[in-house]
């Protein structure tokens, strides 16, 4: 197991009691699941965004790492509960609280928990650009192609 050490801040001081702290579901777990640190249940209806915060604080520190907040897949897909900026991206030098937008794209309203596990944080690599400006692009296969230019099939 090669784990990559990151600081964190417990800002909630039910985390680690009520609320458990973030970890990995299975060793092969890709994603933290992160808990909503509300003080009392939330209903969410159907199309309000609702800005939950986690009660934790990570600080990356290395311009080459980010963090991600994704949807967990079964509140997606059953419940409608993703994400009001779709993606969180968190960065490298950020140290406030991680924030999870919640929105209920779905038909029916849903309840949030206390301590429900509401969005996955996916730490990634980043590889930060220097642009080097041209005039022309040697030639590649596919060219200014897009939006569909090798067919659907
Ligand atoms: O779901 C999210 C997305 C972002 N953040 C935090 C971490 C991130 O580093 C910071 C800024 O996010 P982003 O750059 O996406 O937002 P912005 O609208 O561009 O704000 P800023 O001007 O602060 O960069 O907000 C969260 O806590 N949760
Ligand atoms: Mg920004």
């Amino acid at each position: 197991m090669n784990r990559k050490k990151l600081q964190v801040r417990i800002l909630d001081e039910r985390i680690g009691g009520v609320i458990p702290f973030p970890e990995y579901a299975t060793e092969g777990s890709a994603g933290l699941d992160l808990r909503a640190g509300i003080e009392q249940a939330l209903t969410v209806a159907p199309g309000e965004t609702h800005l939950i915060p986690t009660g934790l604080s990570i600080h990356i520190a290395d311009p080459s790492l980010a963090a991600m907040i994704l949807p967990r897949s079964g509140l997606g897909h059953k419940h409608g509960i993703v994400l009001g900026n779709l993606v969180g991206l968190i960065d490298s030098d950020y140290q406030g609280e991680l924030m999870v937008s919640c929105w209920n794209r779905g038909q029916t309203p849903f309840t949030i928990e206390v301590g429900e596990r509401i969005a996955q944080l996916v730490l990634v690599p980043v590889v930060q650009a220097e642009f080097e400006v041209v005039a022309e692009f040697d030639a590649s296969a596919r060219g200014d192609g897009g939006f569909g230019s090798t067919g659907s099939r």
